[in-house]
Formats: structure tokens, C-alpha cells, sequence
């Protein structure tokens, strides 16, 4: 785990869509194409605005959430919505989205299909995630119903996640995706978010501390 801290949030998320660029930039020319995922939330959106205006040949990347909240992209809570508002646009408005909501009652109900396309990309060439005070990461809850089944060395590309913190079912890449992926950056801001990152570093178990999980392996990028 490599830890870099940036003197403000501006440098940081240019520093970071820059650093990803290259990534996939590499990847590309390496094997032709790419596939980075992202977080939701509210932290994200200047490193999707930066990115959008990159020269890549987007039409090379295939662009997909870590997680989804199961809403329609009408809601202001969807991650897919903003997705398509700040990353989706400019020059990267030549990326394949890969969905990780489709309109049913359940994310269970539409999970295979959602999957296979996801499958089909493997593994990751970059993985961006972010990470709550409680220390979720994706929609990996502490004390969400299918935590253990998201840790597994089996696991399925994705699971449906209920969780007490989370007003909605949750659909997510699992731990196994995550720590699969060639380059893996981890996102947080704020002196709260750094306290929880302290905070799990020394819990040091995932069915607590769910960031612990992707921590092997992955640069995390902070600023205050
Ligand atoms: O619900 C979610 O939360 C995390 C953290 O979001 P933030 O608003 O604190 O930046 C996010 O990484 C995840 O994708 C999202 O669905």
C-alpha cells in the first residue's frame, strides 16, 4: 500500500486523472484496449470532469462503476447518472459504458446479465474506489447481509448489498474484482475520511473495516 498526500483537492484530482490517463494510455497500446471503473458519490466528479477531456481513444475503454445504488438514473442518488453528467462527455463521450443498473424491482433480478458484460472485460486494467466514514468501500457495508460472500476467493463478478447504512439495495463489484485489477487507487478527502483510513489500517479485518480488503496492492490518494 503506497500512500501519497496532495497540498489541495484541485491537485489531486489532476493529479490523479492524469495518472489514470497514463494507465490506460499504457494499457491500450499494451493490449489494444481498456476498462477502468469508478466510484459513485460525492467525491469523484472533478477527476470525471478532467478525464472527459483527455485525448485517448476512448473508443478503446470500456468504463464501469464499482458500485451502483438500485435507482433508475432519474434519481439523484444514481451513480450511473452522474457518471454520464461528468465523465461520459467530451472526448470520453466515445467510451462504452458497462451498466450496473438495468430497470427491475431488484438488482438480483438482472444480475446475470449485467455480469456477463462485465465478465468479458477481465481483469480491470484500472480500478478507482472510494471509501465512507464507516469504512465501506464500493457498497461493501460493514454489517451488510452478504459481506462474507463478498470476500470470498470464489466470488461472483457482482452481488447485490443490503446494508443498515444504505438507504437502498446496493449492486457492487466484488473484493476478488477489485484486487484483481492491474492498477487499483483508492480516493478520500478530508480529515474524517483519513481518521477512518487510520482507524481500519489498525482493525485490519474486513468484515469490520471493508476498505482492508483492497488495501494490499493500491495507492491511496488524499488531500484535506
Ligand atoms: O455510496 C457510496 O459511497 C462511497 C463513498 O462516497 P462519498 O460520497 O463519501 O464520496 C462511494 O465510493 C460509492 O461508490 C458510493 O456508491
Amino acid at each position: 500500500m503506497k500512500f501519497v498526500e496532495y497540498s489541495s483537492r484541485e491537485a489531486l484530482m489532476t493529479g490523479l486523472a492524469s495518472h489514470i490517463a497514463q494507465e490506460l494510455t499504457a494499457e491500450i497500446a499494451e493490449t489494444g484496449s481498456a476498462a477502468l471503473a469508478v466510484p459513485g458519490g460525492s467525491t469523484p466528479g472533478p477527476i470525471f470532469d478532467a478525464l472527459s477531456q483527455v485525448d485517448l481513444p476512448w473508443e478503446k475503454v470500456s468504463v464501469l462503476l464499482g458500485d451502483e445504488r438500485w435507482v433508475p438514473e432519474t434519481s439523484e442518488r444514481s451513480n450511473t447518472a452522474l457518471l454520464r453528467r461528468r465523465l461520459l462527455q467530451n472526448k470520453a463521450a466515445r467510451a462504452t459504458l458497462l451498466p450496473l443498473y438495468a430497470p427491475a424491482d431488484r438488482p438480483e433480478d438482472r444480475l446475470n446479465e449485467l455480469s456477463q458484460a462485465i465478465e468479458n472485460v477481465l481483469p480491470l486494467s484500472v480500478c478507482v474506489m472510494g471509501m465512507g466514514a464507516d469504512m465501506h468501500t464500493v457498497s461493501i457495508f460493514p454489517e451488510a447481509d452478504l459481506l462474507a460472500e463478498a470476500f470470498a476467493a470464489d466470488a461472483p463478478v457482482l452481488l447485490p448489498m443490503r446494508a443498515p447504512g444504505a438507504p437502498e439495495p446496493r449492486i457492487t463489484l466484488t473484493a476478488r474484482v477489485l484486487a484483481g485489477s492491474k492498477h487499483r487507487h483508492i480516493l478520500i478527502t478530508g480529515a474524517e475520511k483519513r481518521a477512518a483510513l487510520e482507524r481500519a489500517i489498525l482493525i485490519n479485518d474486513p468484515m469490520k473495516a471493508p476498505i482492508c480488503a483492497v488495501l494490499s496492492g493500491a495507492t491511496i490518494h488524499w488531500a484535506d
